[in-house]
């Protein structure tokens, strides 16, 4: 058995060249840009009124007359002289020859000739042209994730494609006779199957929108025929269940028999102890423990790094944060452990029902609390390491 840094680190030295492809602005979100992007135009692309209210050529009194009207989207560029003024609205284009903008409210208007009620001074109201940005600058870099406010930022450049790492196709197999489908009456001995629309779920939270399900009964032959399918047309498989050492636990001898290469199998950890991790080919698999705590726990700890990594992102998983415990917790055991638990503001609750076979818990907790294998107590006060969820 390794220990939990041991497994991360195995995981974060795997290099891995993720393809690029182009597509569509609007299908990019989260995904991650693959090259760097040259704005394509002066962000605003002309003097730019910032106010409704009038542009001025201004002069050394306070009263002016108003010769045209510039309603935003045309483009009149009225020659004003010194005196003379033109009413204007947001996001206008703002005349050449005007020097400030003066809102509507500072003004009182009689017919054409306005008296303006405050002090004024050049350059008010007025967005400069290429304010944002210069044509040929760098919008954004390589690695930035296409967040609603980046697509929103280079739409405005006018770009409608971007060229993107390629998510991975993700294989989710399912294991175990005793799994009934969501929906389908329950009979003596079965459960319902619940972590393959988990996963699912956890992983079209990161926009990976290829995924193929397969299900399997606890049969060799089978398993091993479905895993060898998912390996050839996957770039990542997750498997659940049947990773464990009883006798109808068949991933890892079919993984082996496979040829598929160990990279570790086995953490110091709860939830999660049979998480193995290995490559066959060019295909990297994760093999879950069943119970459906675990399986979630290792997907947040191990998988989503991973998954990261393989979609060309900066960021290498979960943001981890320190904050004050409220509650005591006793390790049994001495293997490291991650704790459902609850955050407000800096502080964080260890929540009950921690079994690797329940979920009531999970499916309200907002973290992990994080206790290392060396570590047995810890008491409301301390500070203990926090994984929050996303
Ligand atoms: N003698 C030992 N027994 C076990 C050990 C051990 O070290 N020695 N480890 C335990 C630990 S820790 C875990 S975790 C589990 C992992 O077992 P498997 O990965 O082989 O998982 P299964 O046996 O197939 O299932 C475990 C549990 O989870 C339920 N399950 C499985 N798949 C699903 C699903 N898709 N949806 C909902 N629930 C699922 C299954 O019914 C079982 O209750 O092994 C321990 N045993
Ligand atoms: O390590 Mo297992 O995941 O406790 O139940």
């Amino acid at each position: 058995m390794i220990s939990v840094s041991e497994a991360l680190s195995i995981i974060s030295k795997i290099s891995y060249i993720p393809e690029q492809k182009i597509i569509l602005l609007k299908d990019a979100h989260e995904l991650i840009l693959s090259e760097d992007i040259f704005s394509p135009i002066d962000m605003p692309p002309f003097r730019q009124s910032a106010m409704d209210g009038y542009a001025l050529c201004m002069n050394s009194g306070n009263s002016y007359e108003i010769i045209e009207e510039i309603q935003a989207g045309t483009d009149k560029n009225p020659k004003l002289l010194p005196g003379q003024g033109a009413r204007i609205f947001t996001g206008a284009r703002v005349p050449d020859a005007a020097d400030t903008i003066v809102i509507q409210e500072k003004v009182t208007r009689i017919e054409n000739n306005i008296t303006i009620l405050d002090t004024i001074s050049a350059n008010q109201n007025i967005r400069p042209t290429s304010e944002q940005i210069q044509k040929g600058q760098v919008a954004l870099t390589e690695g930035t994730k296409l967040t609603p406010a980046a697509i929103g930022f280079i739409a405005g450049l006018g770009i409608d494609k971007v060229a993107v790492y390629t998510p991975p196709k993700i294989a989710v197999i399912t294991t175990g006779n005793e799994l009934l489908k969501p929906g389908t009456k329950l009979t003596d001995g079965k459960v319902y199957e619940s972590n393959s629309i988990q996963l699912d779920a956890a992983l079209q939270q990161l926009q990976i929108k290829e995924i193929t399900h397969y299900k399997v009964q606890d049969e060799y032959q089978s398993t091993k025929n479905i895993i060898n399918q998912a390996i050839q047309n996957h770039d990542i498989v997750l498997i659940s269940g049947g990773i464990s050492v009883g006798d109808y636990d068949f991933v890892q001898q079919a993984l082996s028999e496979l040829g598929t290469e160990q990279l570790f199998y086995k953490i110091k950890q709860k939830p999660g102890k049979p998480l193995f991790f290995g490559k066959n080919k060019k295909t990297f698999i994760f093999a879950l423990p069943g119970n459906p705590a675990s399986s979630l726990t290792c997907f947040y700890i191990y998988v989503l790094p991973f998954v990261l990594k393989t979609m060309g992102a900066r960021s290498n998983g979960l943001r981890r944060t320190t904050k004050l415990l409220t509650t005591t917790f006793t390790k049994k055991g001495d293997r490291a452990q991650f704790l459902k638990a609850n955050v407000s503001d800096d502080a964080v609750t260890i929540l009950e029902g921690q079994s690797s076979s329940m979920l009531y818990t999970y499916a309200i907790a907002n973290a992990l609390v994080y206790v290392p294998e060396n570590k047995n107590t810890i008491s409301p006060g301390e500070k203990v390491e926090t994984i929050l969820l996303p």
